[in-house]
């Protein structure tokens, strides 16, 4: 395999034969293939991707989609039935909970056990354990057996196993939601660490981690790969199609609406076309068109929608997200009328403004996406929903780094 890529997958499949009845796996057995008591099922169907040296990959798609599968058969714990996978470079897998350590043995022992597995000697891994013991900071259950652990705890110990093994790949399936929100940053700085250098491939349902962290993103759907791209567009394919799973819409709705601030790639949305947003104008404190801002000032978005059948308690809000995708800010009207719902007739138009200041923001190009939803912020129906309606421009006047500025007050140094 050319060494420029770490993992190689291709035509990769998984074949389970399901048995209607318990007895049918028996019968099987006994009759050989002269009848067939099973059905074929496939987890995994046909797979073909690679991961270059260095990249992070996330692995995005709905539950039973195949992520776990395509994952532990990377990893060498699940043979594929069908195609091939070639891995250049040691891999640290922080697969399903459960799957790896010994629930006896206390969780000194395991991380013996595990970092051997590893290929570490002893002498290394006694040298690295107050770094692990430090990283997964449950010094007092250290030596207690790993069955008494709660699930994050467990999660800790594994991940700071994998974070000291000095693997080429990490494959990581969903740790990130277990811990808590301290743990869950730590993990994140590690691995972003881990980036510079090293190749990760990554699993999660949640979009922000795949856009935050990932170079490329891959959608499955049924064992299939339905799409590879950018994490931006990869996930917000995967949004729409869960919309569009739970909520029996009749037809996508892409159409453009005007907009007062360039708006240069054609938006795409979803929804049930109940209601569809028209016009979206970011303006200024005088009722003015904006065509760039430089963060930090007064400004209105007013989000217009047409309404084609009756809607009760509507919702109309919007994500200003940067390029990456990531949300930088959002809001929607739903608290404003959450004890006097409105409802809509067919026929009319409804125009939604939000008066606010601007965050200070990084010089570049920013993104509204706006959507119009009835229901509640839990449980809604999206209507429309319109990715990238507005490319807003920032030409910051003050230097800003990170996502967004605050407005300092005072500064000042005081020696003591
Ligand atoms: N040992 C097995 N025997 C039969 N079917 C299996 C087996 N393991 C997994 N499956 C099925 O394969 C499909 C893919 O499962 P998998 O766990 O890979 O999905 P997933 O995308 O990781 O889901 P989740 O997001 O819920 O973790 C599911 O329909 C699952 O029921």
């Amino acid at each position: 395999m050319s060494s420029e890529f770490a993992i190689k997958v291709e035509g990769v499949g998984k074949n389970y034969r399901l048995y209607d009845k318990p007895h049918h796996r028996l019968l099987q057995m006994l009759r050989g293939e002269k009848k067939i008591y099973y059905r074929d099922f496939w987890a995994v169907k046909d797979v073909s991707f690679s991961v270059r040296k260095g990249e992070t990959v996330g692995i995005i798609g709905r539950n039973g989609s195949g992520k776990s599968t395509l994952l532990q058969m990377i990893c060498g714990t699940l043979m594929p039935s069908t195609g091939s996978i070639e891995v250049n470079g040691r891999v640290a897998a922080l697969l399903e909970l459960g799957a790896g350590f010994n629930p006896e043995f206390t969780g000194r022992e395991n991380v013996y056990m595990a970092a051997s597995l590893y290929g570490l000697s002893r002498e290394i891994i006694d040298a690295k354990m107050t770094a692990i013991i430090a990283f997964a900071d449950i010094p007092d259950f250290m030596d207690q057996p790993v069955k008494t652990y709660s699930s994050g705890m467990y999660v800790r110990l594994a991940f700071a196993v994998i974070a000291h093994v000095d693997a080429d790949i990490l494959v990581v399936d969903e740790a990130l939601s277990v811990g808590d929100a301290f743990f869950t940053q730590k993990c994140i700085r590690f691995l972003r660490q881990f980036m510079e250098t090293g190749t990760v491939l990554f699993v999660s349902h949640d979009t922000a981690a795949i856009v935050n962290l990932c170079s490329k993103a891959v959608l499955l759907r049924s064992g299939k790969i339905v799409e590879i791209g950018t994490p931006k567009e990869v996930t917000e394919h995967y949004l729409a199609a869960l919309y569009e799973a739970n909520q029996d819409i009749r037809g996508v709705v892409a159409d453009q609406p005007e907009t007062s601030v360039d708006a240069k790639p054609v938006p795409t949305g979803f929804g049930t076309g109940d209601a569809k947003i028209i016009a979206v104008q970011l303006l200024d404190q005088e009722g003015e068109p904006l065509s760039w801002v430089v963060g930090g000032e007064s400004v209105m978005l007013d989000i217009r929608c047409a309404v084609f059948r009756d809607i009760q308690r509507p919702i109309v809000g919007f994500e200003f997200k940067d390029r990456l995708g990531q949300v930088i800010f959002s809001d929607n009207t739903f608290l404003a009328y959450a004890d006097d719902a409105l409802s809509l007739n067919a026929g009319t138009e409804v125009v939604a403004r939000f008066e606010f200041q601007l965050p200070l923001l990084p010089s570049g190009d920013y993104s509204i996406s706006p959507a119009i939803a009835s229901g509640t912020q839990e449980d809604h129906i999206q209507h429309h929903w319109l990715h990238d309606a507005m490319i807003v421009r920032v030409h910051a006047q003050t230097p800003c780094l990170g996502l967004i500025g605050v407005p300092m007050k005072k500064m000042r140094l005081r020696i003591e």
